[in-house]
């Protein structure tokens, strides 16, 4: 039996016309500083209007004291349970590359980041590199690292400093933890398998040749030195091979459709059978135009719509409040762009909270707007503090999807 709610919202969902459009502005929850977070500063004139006419709520992405990762908030998001569905980053940013990835094939999210010389971490992102460099580091070390033993080692540009690894063999596994420690300040860590199993064994052993060979050949080029912070290493997390999860269209009735400038989005999205619509994402940032073209000329396809907004996550990371708050009054200024889709619900929230405080993932509940012809209207601003006490109460990202299929007239009655 599928977990909860995918097992009854299969048997409840039905097909209809209206639409539902469906926001995650990464990373979005904050905690007051000063009274204040960069939701309820900013200026939000279109998301005020309709966050006043909707229902409102906090949302915590997985358990409390949980801080998920961008994969495990956003496939809770979608109904899939992230402590069931466990996919590893690599398999997202794959996909979302629009990479497939057949059985015997391993796939890894890498970072170009900096070695201090007493070999700890000083920067897990090497001063967030441009697509362009990553680009020709990715040339680099595909030319001097073709295989490694008898795996083909396959290297992809996702954005900024991040970057895919596929390996390619036989007798390969997923179950190898992370080289990256997801802090500065310490060492990168071994590539070591989680299990006996002589195929996850051999996958570390691979991988942790591919980091010292990496390694090596970065700090020989001369394009390398010329940077401060400089790429200088690569650090690996998220291994895995690509698991077959039920898709919207099996257990929503649903027609989905994904936009997101960042892979990794896309790739979530791919997993669970939305399709991505192809666009040129070349260059870097939220890419709003390329987006909003896609809605336009591709939006009638759908009869949902994940939008994705990514840098409202990167600022809360940098821990730049005034940035963070800018996202958010760019996205409202793109909101009504959003409505001209005309969809029948809509819904807004974050995947997980990024505080500027904590520059990091965070385990604190994202509010939640839902906004439709039957729900009750809270008259409140789409902020953490107004949103608790709004009429959605306190919910779990699981419940967000049957929410909204309900909201849309989507779901029968259970029973008789
Ligand atoms: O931006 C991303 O890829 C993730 O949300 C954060 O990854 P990072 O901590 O490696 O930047």
């Amino acid at each position: 039996m599928l977990p909860y709610p995918l097992h009854w919202t299969e048997r409840l969902a039905i097909k209809t016309d209206s639409r539902i459009l469906f926001v995650v502005l990464d990373g979005v929850g904050d905690v007051p500083i000063n009274g204040e977070t960069p939701l309820s500063a900013a200026n939000t004139p279109n998301l005020d209007a309709l966050a006043r006419d909707a229902s409102l709520g906090l949302s915590t992405p997985v358990a409390p004291g949980v801080a998920p990762g961008s994969g495990p908030g956003h496939l809770a998001l979608f109904g899939y349970d992230p402590l069931h569905y466990e996919v590893g980053r690599g398999v997202l940013s794959a996909l979302g590359i629009g990479l497939d990835l057949s059985p015997n094939q391993v796939a890894a999210r890498g970072n170009f980041a900096t070695l201090a010389p007493d070999g700890t971490i000083a920067d897990r992102r090497a001063g967030r590199i441009p697509t362009d460099l990553n680009k020709r580091l990715i040339a680099l070390l595909q030319d001097a690292i073709p295989s490694i033993e008898d795996v083909q080692v396959n290297l992809y540009t996702e954005a900024e400093y991040r970057f895919v690894l596929v390996l390619t063999g036989d007798g390969l596994g997923g179950r190898v933890a992370d080289t990256d420690p997801g802090r500065t300040g310490e060492p990168p860590r071994p590539a070591q398998a989680t299990t006996q199993d002589p195929r996850d064994q051999k996958t570390a052993r691979i991988i942790q040749q591919f980091v010292e060979k990496a390694t090596h050949v970065l700090h020989e080029a001369d394009i390398v030195k010329e940077y401060d912070p400089a790429p200088n290493t690569v650090l690996i997390r998220g291994v895995d091979t690509k698991p077959n999860l039920p898709p919207f269209q099996q257990v929503y009735k649903l027609t989905p459709g994904a936009i997101a400038s960042y892979p990794m989005y896309r790739g979530v999205a791919r997993l669970v059978g939305m399709e991505t619509p192809p666009a040129d994402w070349s260059g870097s940032g939220e890419r709003t135009e390329t987006k909003l073209k896609l809605l336009r000329e591709h939006g009638d396809k759908y009869d949902f719509i994940f939008f994705h907004v990514k840098k409202t996550d990167s600022y809360g990371e940098d821990g730049n409040f005034e940035m963070k708050k800018k996202q958010i009054e760019d996205f409202d200024a793109i909101l009504p762009d959003l409505l001209a889709w005309k969809p029948d619900v809509v819904l807004i929230t974050g995947d997980h909270s990024t505080p500027v405080g904590v520059k990091a993932h965070s385990w604190h509940p994202l509010p939640v707007l839902i906004y439709g012809p039957h729900v009750r209207r809270d008259g409140r601003r789409f902020t953490e503090m107004d949103a608790r006490g709004g009429s959605l109460g306190t919910l779990r990202h699981l419940d967000l999807m049957p929410l909204v299929l309900a909201n849309a007239l989507k779901m029968k009655k259970f029973g008789a």
